[in-house]
């Protein structure tokens, strides 16, 4: 009893601890206390309790996250709707299940056991007029949804600039349109991109105007046959260097001319990357961002990368982004700002950090906790120009594959290094882009959001990513790769570690032939060589005779 003694000190309704008792075991009524407190104590996890709440994109990077902190924080919300689509085989149910059963979602099922009834599942396509969803799923969302999150994208950078629009602006519109009609919304929080406006060197908290209206460029999507798009992209995105960013700037102007007497906010995450503190660090399930490329360094395949080791390295970690966006919902729905705000999720002005101190981190990282099966000793390096680019390309990524190929071939089995290697340089060559230049973000609205919360949401929902250490951060980052992405055991740390040694003298073996090859060629074809290692050979000659004249005289 000793244990409860505390609590109800901190003026906790004893009534519903002896209500508690009754029903549950010690455990559980330690947990309903805390989630008591929680409510009690947090005014944003206060806030989502009771809600209903619509999530699209719940089942991306970012969504998963959301929809965890949301369940742990406030298990008491209504219900969470989430639109999805059928997909490699399984049915929405299947999905949705497979997430909430998955190790994001362990506290989850601590602090929330009936997850599995307090989210809905709706058949949705983003790409589909009215997204496809049937009247009796409209009708229930229409009526009953309080705060929507908007997260669904397509987040490729070399998507044709058709299914770009549709998903990345005319979707936002639609769902817009929906939001309109919710009689009981609060809030509509959309995420963008804090490279939506990369064209910029500085970027303000504001929505910028696109040169061509994304209504015309709705229209003109519904009749232009793909060739013509094709050819007219380039002009369009102009200073941008992929749709990807020109439809996350087109869906913001959407937003902010559409979004008429609605509750609205922006959110600009920069290069979201693994959790941080929440619900466990190092949490990550995709290959976007650095994640793909800290798997190419690991294994040995990535040698080089044309990238500037000073320019700020703008990562910021999955949960900060989250625990923003729910503030933001918070003070959105609660403040009712006049105009649409939007909030930069950066680190770099505040916290900032480079591509050379992160990639020296990595591979300190793979020291330690390297991947399994390297196909090379891990050995990344940082180039700044052209030319030294293409000759790492050619040297130390095609010609390996190459060489390996010709193993496969040889031994009967299928080639597959080529075709990896040339999805690795042309990932490289679509984030060159964003490794090689630095941006300015100003971060007044988050900041003013920051001092707006209690001490204890800024604890619960934080977001300061001044106190991150990133040695700290990026070390659990490779590790969660390997963990969560690779799923790979961390028994086997000493067999990759053999392996890798194994590596190393295969290398070492590799180039002392290729040089003796080498130089066997070049003395056979040049005096000036020949000499050389006449000169060699005798000098070793007479080195050795000494040591034993010399040797022999001591004995
Ligand atoms: C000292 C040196 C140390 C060195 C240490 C080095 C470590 C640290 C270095 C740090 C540098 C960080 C730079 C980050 C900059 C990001 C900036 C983002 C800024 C904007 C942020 C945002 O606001 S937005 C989110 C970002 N948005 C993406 O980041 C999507 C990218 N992505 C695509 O745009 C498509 O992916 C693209 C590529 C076209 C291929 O397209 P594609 O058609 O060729 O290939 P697919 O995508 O169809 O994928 C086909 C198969 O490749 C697999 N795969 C896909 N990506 C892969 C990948 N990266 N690495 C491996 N494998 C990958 C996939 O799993 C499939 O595998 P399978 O076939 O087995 O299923
Ligand atoms: N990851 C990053 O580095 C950054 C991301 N952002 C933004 O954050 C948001 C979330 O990104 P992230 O989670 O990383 O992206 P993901 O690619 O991981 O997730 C995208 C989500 O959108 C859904 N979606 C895509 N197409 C459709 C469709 N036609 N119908 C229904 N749903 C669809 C996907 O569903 P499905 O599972 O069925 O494919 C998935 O749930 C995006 O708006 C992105 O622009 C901003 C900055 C950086």
């Amino acid at each position: 009893m000793a244990k409860f003694g505390k609590m109800e000190e901190g003026g906790f309704d004893k009534s519903y601890y002896l209500y508690q008792r009754n029903l549950h075991s010690p455990q559980k009524i330690l947990s309903s206390y805390r989630r008591q407190k929680g409510r009690i104590m947090s005014m944003i996890a206060a806030f989502y309790g009771g809600k209903s709440i619509l999530i699209t994109g719940a089942t991306g990077f970012l969504g998963k996250v959301l929809m965890e902190k949301l369940f742990r924080t406030s298990p008491d919300l209504k219900v969470i709707y989430v639109l999805v689509r059928p997909k490699q085989g399984q049915t929405l149910q299947q999905r949705v299940f497979q997430i909430l059963d998955s190790k994001l979602f362990e506290k989850v099922k601590e602090v929330c056991p009936n997850v599995h009834e307090k989210i809905r599942a709706i058949s949705a396509d983003l790409n589909q007029n009215d997204f496809a969803i049937s009247k009796e799923d409209m009708q229930e969302l229409l009526s009953h949804t309080n705060i929507v999150f908007h997260c669904a994208a397509t987040v490729r950078f070399d998507d044709h600039l058709r299914h770009a629009v549709q998903l990345n602006v005319t979707a936002t519109q639609q769902l817009l349109l929906m939001a309109s009609q919710m009689p009981k919304l609060e809030a509509f929080i959309h995420i963008s991109t804090a490279f939506s406006n990369c064209n910029l060197k500085h970027i303000d908290e504001v929505v910028y105007p696109c040169p061509v209206e994304p209504k015309k460029i709705i229209d003109s999507m519904e009749w232009l046959d793909d060739a013509i798009i094709d050819e007219i992209t380039p002009k369009l995105i102009g200073d941008r260097p992929n749709t990807y960013t020109y439809t996350k700037a087109l869906g913001e102007v959407v937003v902010q001319q559409e979004g008429g007497n609605l509750n609205i906010a922006i959110i600009r995450p920069s290069i979201v990357g693994a959790t941080w503190q929440e619900p466990f660090p190092g949490w990550v399930d995709n290959l976007n961002g650095p994640s793909g490329l800290i798997i190419a360094a690991g294994k040995g395949f990535l040698r080089s990368i044309r990238a500037t080791p000073m320019a700020v390295a703008d990562l910021i970690p999955a949960d900060t982004v989250v625990n923003l966006t729910l503030a933001v919902g918070w003070y959105t729905a609660v403040h009712r700002p006049k105009s649409t705000l939007v909030y930069h999720c950066t680190s770099g002005n505040l916290n900032p950090c480079n591509w050379g101190k992160m990639g020296l981190q990595v591979l300190a990282t793979f020291e330690k906790i390297p991947f399994e099966r390297a196909f090379r000793r891990p050995n990344a390096d940082f180039t700044t120009n052209n030319i030294t680019t293409h000759y790492w390309n050619a040297v130390s990524h095609r010609a390996p594959a190459i060489i390996y190929d010709f193993y496969l071939r040889l031994t009967g089995r299928k080639p597959r290094m080529t075709k990896l290697m040339n999805r690795l340089l042309r990932t490289l060559s679509m984030v060159e882009y964003f490794i090689n230049r630095s941006w300015e973000w100003s971060t007044y609205n988050t900041e003013m959001l920051m001092s707006a919360l209690s001490p204890e949401d800024q604890r619960v929902f934080n977001f300061d990513v001044r106190q991150l250490n990133w040695l700290e951060y990026i070390e659990n980052y490779v590790l969660g790769v390997k963990k969560y992405l690779l799923k790979e055991d961390m028994a086997g740390i000493p067999e990759a570690k053999q392996h890798l040694k194994r590596l190393r003298n295969i290398h070492y073996l590799f180039n002392t032939a290729l040089f003796l090859i080498a130089w066997r060629l070049l003395i056979a074809r040049s005096q000036v060589a020949r000499n050389v290692w006449f000169f060699i050979v005798s000098f070793c000659y007479k080195f050795l005779s000494y040591f034993r004249a010399s040797s022999t005289l001591n004995a």
